[in-house]
């Protein structure tokens, strides 16, 4: 059986705008039937990214390849291929029912029950215009047309920024809900790192226009471990360790370590009264990405470095 949803391609990607270099040599490979978070700072090249995807701009220089094909005007990917941003992505001054008709005439894929169901779901009147709506309600129409598409590439940049926290948990779970009945590729750029850390597959993380980082999420946790226990217990444990993140809560500590511990070390810290955990991504990319270790130096963890689990 194949596998289903677009794969994705990148060779030496570049794109300048006048004397921004937005994506700079990017090499990169985005698994068919995947949900990949797309992360990074501001700035730092996903959108660009996004609509190199989606063929809404040409690369200045390399290879985009979707499906194994160039999808710059591309009659058999651009079907396939949907890309929604924060903005929402539809017309603004028609009506959300035609919107709707609009969208399915052009998506062999699309599905108006499930469209349905979502405008149900966020509470959209179809006779409303995206023009009139509040900026949550329009993200929310945005994301009810990424999925209901179930485009096999499925692009879905800093969608759910707008919407307040009940819809966006609504909108994660029938994301997931979704994906796992109907298996497809799905690209997913957020800053809200610890509500999509459960969603996604694999990580990419672009810094300043370069792929920084490409492995898969479990393994990317496992390259780090929290440590909760009494303060002192804590600080004594860690010491000469590297440390990625503190929170302290009265005499309790939780620090997150990079570096898996060896046996000794666990058993250690077990018998100091310490808890051992997964490390929240959200702390990885921060130790990443922090502008303070802008010195030029190689991060820690690179698809480069001979970390296990690292593709
Ligand atoms: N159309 C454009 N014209 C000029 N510069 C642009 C254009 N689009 C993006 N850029 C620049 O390219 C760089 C990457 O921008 P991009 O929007 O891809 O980043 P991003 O990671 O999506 O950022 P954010 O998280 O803030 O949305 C930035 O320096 C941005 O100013």
């Amino acid at each position: 059986m194949s596998t289903p949803g677009y794969g994705v391609t990148l060779h030496g990607v570049t794109q300048r705008f006048g004397r921004t270099v937005a994506l700079d040599g990017v090499d990169l490979e985005i698994r068919a039937g995947t949900i990949t978070g797309l992360l990074g700072r501001n700035g730092s090249g996903k959108t660009t990214l996004g609509s190199l995807l989606a063929a809404f701009r040409r690369p200045t220089s390399g290879q985009v390849r979707v499906d194994g094909e160039d999808p710059w005007e591309n009659e058999r990917t651009a079907p396939g291929v949907c890309l929604v941003r924060e903005s929402g992505d539809v017309l603004d001054d028609v009506r959300i029912a035609d919107n709707l008709a609009f969208f399915a005439g052009a998506r062999p894929t699309f599905d108006r029950a499930f469209a349905a169901e979502l405008l149900d779901l966020f509470e959209l009147d179809p006779r409303s215009k995206p023009a009139k709506l509040s900026r949550g309600k329009k993200s929310a129409f945005g994301i009810t047309l990424g999925l209901a598409a179930r485009a096999p590439l499925t692009i879905l940049d800093e969608v759910h920024l707008g919407l307040d926290a009940p819809s966006r948990y609504a909108f994660y779970d029938t994301l997931l809900a979704d994906y796992l009945a109907h298996p497809r590729t799905i690209v997913l750029s957020s800053h809200l790192i610890e509500e999509v850390e459960r969603l996604v597959e694999d990580v990419v993380v672009l810094d300043r226009g370069k792929v920084l980082l490409v492995q898969d999420a479990d393994s990317l946790r496992a390259e780090g471990v929290s440590v909760t226990g009494p303060a002192d217990a804590v600080d004594a444990f860690v010491a000469g360790r590297t440390v990625l993140g503190t929170q302290r809560l009265g005499r309790t500590s939780q620090v997150t370590l990079r570096g898996a511990l060896d046996a000794p070390d666990v058993d250690r810290a077990r018998a100091a009264g310490l808890e051992l955990g997964p490390v929240p991504l959200q702390d990885l990319f921060v130790h990443l990405t922090d502008p303070r270790r802008r010195d030029g130096a190689a991060p820690a963890t690179r698809t480069d470095a001979p970390a296990g689990g690292t593709r």
